[in-house]
């Protein structure tokens, strides 16, 4: 057998379920890849001594023959999932010293499940960027930084960059990510690894460290198309604690991977072919819609109208929940404090030290966005945007089974020369936007490689609550893809 650290979540699963390794052996093997390679920055805190733990009581449930769904898996877990006992950040300096008296709904089933977590992973700070560089942790570095270069360092895109380095770098053998506008997809398409950010309500966003509410989403990341779908099937399902939770049954996943997509209509949107979109990400994406129809599918254009407000919109819509959501930062509620002479003084201190200039920028857009005189120009307007981003999508699933795109419209980029102005850090989200804002499954997986080596993604998105057609598309572009390409930095 290779290395138990080359073995993807469910090849672990089915080497656990023979007696071929155990929990122990793989946590250990993990956990030596962690110490390994710390240079690349993607865990904001190990845990490796309630993970031994954890792997030893996962060994003895499986002798007594009560082995769960995940049991004995070593896992990542982003550090915005609060955690009970283990100190949760957000990468932000505000939550420093933070640790949970309760454990996110998500992060218990995964226990719950029998999945080993390795520790916290390293994120954009409140998840706002794509980059990783706005954590108070320091930057994570994308595996696929080349060995010969270590100078021209890449950026694991955001914000669940510690995740999908982790993953690509064989730390762990699946991650949680979050996604708002694209943190799961596009650090998925930058690592060269596979992600889903699931129907809105499709897992609880209980415990949770909210970003902005309407559009926040957890889902997994992992190195294929079955890992994910065995990792959301264990973190799915209905939470009365999230009152956006939607009550319906978790199907079986692994189950829609069937291998056939004869007959399925895969929808191309005319509007994800902007001036300037680079040859290599359209050649991919040709190449895709020829994979899919090779195997029986039939691309079909579609118009999906109002797109291009789809960035404008997030850019409202979000920033103005954050702004509601961050106020309970203010050293009295949550949140290091730092003491002042009056109360309004120590808010401004606290906010002022605590937040990075990312999240202070959000926050100065959202509260002008929802205060009086300009909530109807703004706020108000982009909420009826939304609707008709909303709106497009429906049209267009009545023609089609599932959407194919690109992920990112580049591949990951320097970390030292990522851009500098906000507004183009924004624009790595504009495929992956829309689908947030109409609350649809999305998928990224690698197709391929740019001319300089580097992962590139393409995207599925697919009808409310149809993960399994998105699973089953995917699981057949991936055979044809054949990505096997690996990181060349660790
Ligand atoms: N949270 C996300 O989905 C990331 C997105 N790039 C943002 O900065 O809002």
């Amino acid at each position: 057998m290779s290395a138990l650290t080359d073995l993807t979540l469910a090849g672990a699963r089915d080497a656990l379920a023979r007696g071929e390794t155990s929990a122990v052996e793989l946590t250990r093997a993990f956990l030596d890849r962690v110490a390994a390679h710390r240079a690349l920055n993607a865990f904001i805190t190990e845990t490796a001594e309630p993970a031994l733990a954890a792997a030893a009581a996962s060994d003895a449930r499986r002798k007594s023959g009560q082995a769960g769904a995940m049991d004995g898996l070593p896992i990542g877990v982003k550090d915005l999932f609060c955690t009970e006992g283990v100190r949760t950040t957000a990468a932000s300096k505000i939550l420093g010293d933070f640790t949970p008296p309760y454990e996110s709904t998500v992060s218990a089933k995964l226990k719950a499940a029998g999945a080993i977590s390795l520790g916290k992973l390293n994120l954009d700070e409140f998840a706002m960027g794509s980059s990783n560089k706005t954590s108070a942790f320091g930057p994570v570095v994308n595996p696929w930084t080349r060995r010969s270069d270590r100078s021209a360092r890449l950026v694991p895109g955001g914000s669940s960059g510690g995740s999908a380095a982790a993953v690509a770098a064989r730390l762990v053998l699946g991650a949680t990510g979050t996604d708002t506008g694209g943190s799961i997809r596009q650090p998925a398409a930058f690592c060269g690894i596979t992600g889903i950010k699931p129907t809105y309500g499709r897992c609880s966003r209980w415990g949770i460290v909210a970003f902005a509410s309407s559009l926040d989403q957890a889902g997994p990341m992992a190195r294929t198309v079955r890992d994910c779908a065995l990792m959301l099937g264990s973190m799915a399902g209905f939470d009365p604690k999230d009152s956006t939770s939607v009550d319906r049954a978790v199907p079986d996943f692994e189950a829609a991977l069937t291998g056939d997509i004869r007959g399925l209509r895969v929808g191309i949107p005319r509007q994800y072919r902007p001036d300037g979109l680079s040859a290599e990400i359209q050649a991919v994406w040709d190449q895709g819609i020829d994979w899919l129809r090779q195997a029986g599918a039939e691309p079909v254009e579609i118009d999906l109208p109002h797109t291009k407000y789809a960035l404008p919109t997030y850019y409202i819509v979000a920033p103005a929940e954050a702004s509601s959501n961050l106020a309970r930062y203010d050293g009295l509620r949550f949140g290091q404090r730092v003491p002042g002479k009056s109360l309004d003084e120590m808010y401004a201190k606290t906010r002022a030290a605590g937040f990075g200039p990312e999240v202070r920028r959000r926050i100065m857009i959202g509260t002008y966005v929802l205060s009086a005189g300009y909530y109807d120009a703004y706020y108000a307007k982009a909420q009826k945007v939304r609707r008709l981003i909303a709106e497009d999508f429906r049209q267009a699933f009545e023609r089609v089974d599932v959407i194919l795109t690109p992920t990112a419209p580049t591949p990951a980029f320097g970390l030292d020369d990522s851009p500098a102005d906000p507004v183009t850090m924004w624009l790595n989200d504009v495929f992956t936007i829309p689908t947030s804002l109409a609350g649809l499954p999305g998928l990224s997986l690698p197709a391929g490689l740019s001319g300089d080596g580097l992962p590139l993604g393409l995207q599925l998105i697919g009808r409310p609550f149809d993960e399994e057609t998105v699973f089953r598309v995917a699981g057949v572009m991936e055979q044809a893809a054949g990505f096997d390409a690996r990181p060349e930095g660790v």
